[in-house]
């Protein structure tokens, strides 16, 4: 615990505000851990991770689903089952995690080439320019030929914003009509679900195959899981052991992802709510710039007026407020269901505190 000067408060409690990703896993969820009915998932025999892939391919309203470690892992085996013949090209957000955070894996490991699109503030990309960037066929003695589109929803680059029904819709389309494959990144496509009050199956409705976090928002401790057609899922499961994905008993984190989503789906509104909540608080302090309006699912992104978002980051962590620094002045928090409205209103005043000056009790509730 940091002492605080006598100016100020002893830190009271930890607001881990860094990501949606840093949940711990719930009494019921290492429960279901301990007691997991368990076999060797490679030989496709673990009763758990059928479990769960049964599942999740009925609440998305795909033919199949797979576990797989990662969200990074699924994005990436998803675009190179797509694209597996060499001088693919994939076209996607240049904001889009695939392109910024999954170290180019896609290229460095699978040879795709990636051809970014503008992201639109509300994590869009224009349909004419994506239209624009497919490869003419007739110039195939000089072009990477174009093979799938991928979408991002939420966008967390671009605030956690919604890709409407309306828009995937007409992006899948304009797949159909090119011949081409869809990919929807659905880290937080239950976020998305439940802000558009759309049925998740039917916001993935025309894509060819999707990524699902369940390590985020949904608080499962580890695990996505791809969901596409049979034959796609059935040729994914070989790429993941490929990329040695493939997991022995691992119904032990497929239990605790049952879990997730049978309990926590229907709390992503109250995190979106706590997030309106704080983005409303933090701009109504001086030396803090946030568009309210466009928080709209568990992320707020804020600029800190005089850009000094690395001191404030420090700051705050001394008041045990952990945040996520993304460039010289501007920061990102991620809400989840283990941050309660007290913790909201605790991070307010530690803010005020930094950057006022003004000193709040912590009245601990
Ligand atoms: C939109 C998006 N896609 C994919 C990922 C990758 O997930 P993971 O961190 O499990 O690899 C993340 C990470 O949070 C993400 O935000
Ligand atoms: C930072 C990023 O890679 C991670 N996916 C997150 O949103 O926390």
């Amino acid at each position: 615990m940091v002492a605080e000067s006598r100016h100020s408060r002893m830190v009271t409690r930890t607001v881990d505000l860094r990501s949606d990703s840093v949940t711990k896993p719930t009494e019921a969820m290492r429960a279901a851990m301990a007691n997991a009915e368990v076999d060797d998932d490679v030989f496709g025999h673990d009763p758990s991770a059928l479990r769960l892939e049964t599942e999740m391919a009925k609440i998305m309203g795909k033919e199949a689903a797979l576990f797989v470690p990662s969200g990074t892992m699924s994005n990436l085996i998803s675009v190179l089952v797509h694209c597996s013949i060499r001088g693919s090209e994939v076209i996607l957000g240049n904001k889009s995690h695939i392109h910024i955070y999954e170290n180019g894996g896609i290229s460095t490991i699978g040879g795709v080439h990636p051809r970014s699109v503008k992201n639109n503030e509300d994590g869009t990309m224009d349909i004419d320019l994506i239209e624009a960037a497919i490869r003419d066929p007739r110039g195939e003695i000089v072009y990477p030929t174009t093979r799938l589109i991928c979408l991002e929803n939420s966008h967390t680059s671009c605030g956690g914003r919604c890709l409407s029904v309306e828009y995937t819709d007409r992006v899948g389309a304009l797949a159909k009509k090119h011949g081409l494959k869809l990919h929807i990144d659905g880290a937080r496509i239950f976020n998305a679900s439940v802000a558009l009050g759309v049925p998740v199956s039917r916001l993935v409705q025309d894509a060819d195959s999707v990524s699902v976090c369940l390590s985020k928002g949904l608080g499962a401790p580890v695990g996505s899981v791809i969901v596409g057609s049979k034959s796609f899922v059935a040729k994914a499961r070989i790429l993941r052991k490929t990329l040695g994905g493939g997991m022995r008993q691992v119904g032990v984190l497929c239990a605790a992802a049952l879990v997730a989503v049978q309990e926590n789906v229907s709390k992503l509104e109250d995190d979106h709510k706590k997030a309106k909540m704080l983005a409303e608080g933090l701009n109504r302090i001086k030396g803090l710039r946030v568009n309210v309006a466009a928080v709209e699912t568990n992320i707020v992104y804020f600029d800190v007026v005089k850009g000094a978002a690395e001191k404030l980051c420090k700051n705050l962590e001394q008041h045990g407020i952990l945040i996520m620094q993304e460039s010289p002045i501007s920061i990102r928090v991620a809400l989840h269901h283990q941050i309660s409205a007290s913790d909201v209103q605790y991070t307010l005043s530690c803010f005020k505190q930094a950057l006022t000056g003004e000193v709040q009790e912590d009245n601990g509730i």
